[in-house]
């Protein structure tokens, strides 16, 4: 730790981590663990952003596994090639839309690193059983085409059939090697293949979408545990979002489940308690010819309505979520609007990295006089107002893919079920106290994670054994206990 602070530039903190993880990676992972709160912004958002820009330009070694279009028809043998056999997460990407940065092509690799290490250090799955993948079919990302150190493939993106087969040819392979008790990450993939590869998979793989169902589920971990603190229940809040690609209509779909279960209403009437807003504005049923099919749901009867501060107005919500991959959207008069509605205006500004946070924390705070409950992707530090210290919370998906990918993993379970997701929620929410929620936080700290993340793997365990998905048996007595006992820690072993 002492070398690594010596770096003034957090890039630099990167390059040291991922040397370390490379030559001493029980190390690396003992730094990870016990100073998770300082080095997640290292390792993860919002460095590893700048990371996967300049992927090609700070290279030094390879990390994670390169699938490129031009191994069609031999996948099962590069994926031979990868030394270790008993794997149990994948974390895959294609790179075409690497946090709210676009199309990075297979500059992309830094977030199936990062969230593996994640895996390993806040989840306690072994490092060796860890594959990071991308998946090359070049870039549609001009600067990249042309930039010397572009490290993938130098061709526009392969769609339609070609992408298709490419990617069936890895779930085939990825299936035969490691058997269908591997869990398979959907990260950072373009809305128009992650829905439809969520869906096609969901029923023959164990797969996961972290954008869709990973950022949904602490988002509603989040919204419980703000409730159960400021009185009210889901189905009296009114929901705004702004961008409705993988997380918005993710969340909010999570959202219309959790209203319906707790209401006994059908799905669709909790539908329309929430809203979405896109590019192209407020979205309405007299856009449904236009819309793509992942926005159809929630096409309400309504006025168009083009700007969001005139949404924010109408729709009159309480809890606005920023999905739009946008900086600097949430303005002045759309918090301000916020505010003049709400006591206590949730705000959530998910768009990562800090960069395109829809807002920061000082200004969630300063324009709504300091009454905001605010969370965001990536960390903010705390912010001072009118002598208060205001402490902003990180509603970000490392809370729940690691504790969910331990308690698949744990129980064998050989699908995904949105129960599952959302007893992660409720896992989650349940370990936010009142002097967190003081603070102004709707998330615990991230140093308490690795106890945080047994608890979730418990009950997403619970819930696999309850719906008949999980094949490890006899199902152990104390669940949480067995979590404890599955995680792999960093420390050297006595050979006396
Ligand atoms: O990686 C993160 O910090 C969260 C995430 O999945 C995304 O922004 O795509
Ligand atoms: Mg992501």
């Amino acid at each position: 730790m002492h070398s690594l602070r010596k770096y003034q530039v957090p890039l630099q903190k990167y390059m040291a981590m991922m040397d370390l993880q490379e030559t001493n990676e029980r190390l690396f992972y003992k730094l990870l663990i016990d100073h998770v709160e300082e080095l997640l912004p290292v390792v993860y958002t919002p460095t590893v952003g700048e990371a996967c820009q300049k992927y090609g330009s700070i290279f030094r070694r390879p990390q994670g596994l390169f699938i490129s279009l031009k191994e069609k028809g031999k996948i099962l043998e590069v994926l031979k090639n990868w030394p270790q056999r008993n794997i149990q997460v994948i974390v895959v990407t294609d790179g075409e839309r690497i946090l709210g940065l676009g199309d990075l092509g297979c500059q992309g690799m830094g977030i199936p690193v990062g969230k593996l290490s994640l895996y390993t250090a806040l989840g306690g799955v072994r490092p060796s059983a860890c594959l990071p993948v991308t998946i090359d079919v070049g870039t549609n990302n001009e600067n990249l085409l042309k930039d010397e150190f572009y490290i993938g493939l130098r061709q526009r993106r392969a769609t339609g059939e070609e992408y298709d087969e490419l990617l069936h040819e890895f779930m085939s392979a990825v299936k035969q090697i490691f058997g269908e008790k591997v869990l398979i990450q959907f990260e950072d993939f373009a809305n128009h293949n992650a829905f439809e590869l969520l869906e096609k998979y969901g029923t023959t793989h164990l797969v996961f979408n972290d954008d869709i169902q990973g950022t949904a589920s602490v988002v509603l971990a989040g919204l419980i545990a703000a409730l159960k603190f400021v009185g009210g229940t889901l189905a009296d809040q009114r929901f705004l979002f702004l961008g409705a690609g993988e997380a918005g209509t993710g969340i909010a779909e999570l959202m219309a489940l959790e209203i319906s279960k707790q209401t006994n209403v059908p799905v669709e009437e909790a539908r329309k308690k929430i809203w979405l807003v896109d590019s192209k504005g407020l979205i309405v049923n007299s856009r449904w010819e236009s819309l793509q099919q992942f926005k159809k749901p929630w096409a309400h009867v309504h006025e168009p309505i083009n700007e969001l501060v005139d949404a924010v107005k109408v729709i009159k919500p309480t809890v606005l979520i920023g999905t739009s991959g946008v900086g600097s959207t949430f303005t002045e008069d759309v918090v301000e609007a916020m505010a003049a509605l709400n006591e206590k205006p949730i705000i959530l500004s998910l768009s990562n990295p800090t960069s395109q946070s829809e807002c920061t924390a000082e200004e969630a705070y300063k324009w709504s006089q300091g009454r905001a409950i605010f969370a965001s992707g990536s960390p903010f530090a705390p912010v001072e107002y009118k002598g208060k210290t205001l402490v902003p919370g990180q509603a970000n998906n490392a809370y729940i893919f690691p504790g969910l990918g331990l308690g698949l993993i744990m129980s064998g379970a050989i699908r995904v079920h949105n129960d599952m997701l959302l007893a992660a929620s409720e896992a989650l929410a349940a370990q936010v106290t009142r002097e967190n929620f003081d603070k102004g936080l709707i998330f615990p700290p991230f140093t308490d994670i690795r106890k945080i993340s047994a608890q979730i793997a418990a009950d997403v365990a619970a819930k696999a054994y309850e719906l008949g998905l999980a094949t490890r048996l006899p199902q152990p007595k104390d669940l949480v206990k067995y979590a404890e006992s599955c995680m792999y820690s960093p420390t050297y072993r006595s050979y006396r």
